[in-house]
């Protein structure tokens, strides 16, 4: 973690991409999505996986088994679950030794509303812009609504970041915010990052 923030890249697939960004140095998580109906889904294991930064796998509704049976042959550090997963279920994956980051779909105050049912089993939140596909729509929502948070889990912000963010995210403050998740608005293609185009981010934002 650099200048106290943490830095997931959502969304990576490819061996030599991950290797590249990888070695900026500061890179603390990178996502997987093993969700079939995204267009970055994760059709084959890559020939390179971090070795430094965090591995975090993106579930939408999936099957208990099959989460697991990715987390072993990954070696994924943690699940990140997308969509409406019960805190039961996030206990239940916790109980096997996985670390938890549960995705809320914000469009409007009411949307937090049940947050704080997943306090004791999370070990991050992350707040997404909601829509249609889950997860990687490339929106962002009114961060104003998370001043309404109050819960004690740390979060990751998320939606719709990119490289004209930086003066916003610079002047967002919350006493919970952890770090910050970028995706969609740093591709080349889907699940391809532009490795240049992040480091710039990452040093406008004064992270590196
Ligand atoms: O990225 C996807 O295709 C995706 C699909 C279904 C569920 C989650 C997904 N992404 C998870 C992420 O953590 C993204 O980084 C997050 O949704 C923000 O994406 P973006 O708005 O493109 O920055």
């Amino acid at each position: 973690m650099v200048n106290g923030k943490i830095i997931k890249v959502c969304g990576m697939r490819e061996a030599e991409n991950i290797q590249s960004l990888e070695a900026l140095g500061c890179i603390d998580m990178i996502g997987f999505i093993f969700y079939p109906q995204s267009p970055r889904f994760v059709y084959e294991l890559p020939s390179y996986l971090p070795a430094h930064s965090q591995r975090v796998g993106v579930f939408v509704n999936e099957d208990k088994q099959v989460i697991t049976t990715y987390a072993d042959r990954f070696g994924l550090n943690y699940v990140q679950l997308h969509s409406n997963e019960s805190p039961e279920y996030c206990h239940s994956l916790s109980t096997h030794g996985i670390k938890i980051i549960k995705a809320f779909s914000i469009s409007n105050i009411q949307d937090l509303e049940n947050v704080c049912n997943y306090e004791e089993v999370c070990d991050y939140f992350l707040f997404d812009t909601k829509c249609k596909q889950h997860g990687g729509s490339g929106s962002q929502f009114d961060w104003n609504i998370l001043h309404t948070y109050n819960g004690k889990t740390s979060f990751l912000l998320s939606g719709g970041i990119d490289i004209n963010s930086i003066q916003q995210l610079k002047r967002f403050k919350h006493p919970r915010l952890a770090g910050y998740d970028i995706n969609s608005r740093f591709e080349l293609e889907p699940g391809k990052k532009d490795t240049k185009c992040i480091q710039e981010f990452l040093h406008k934002l004064e992270i590196i």
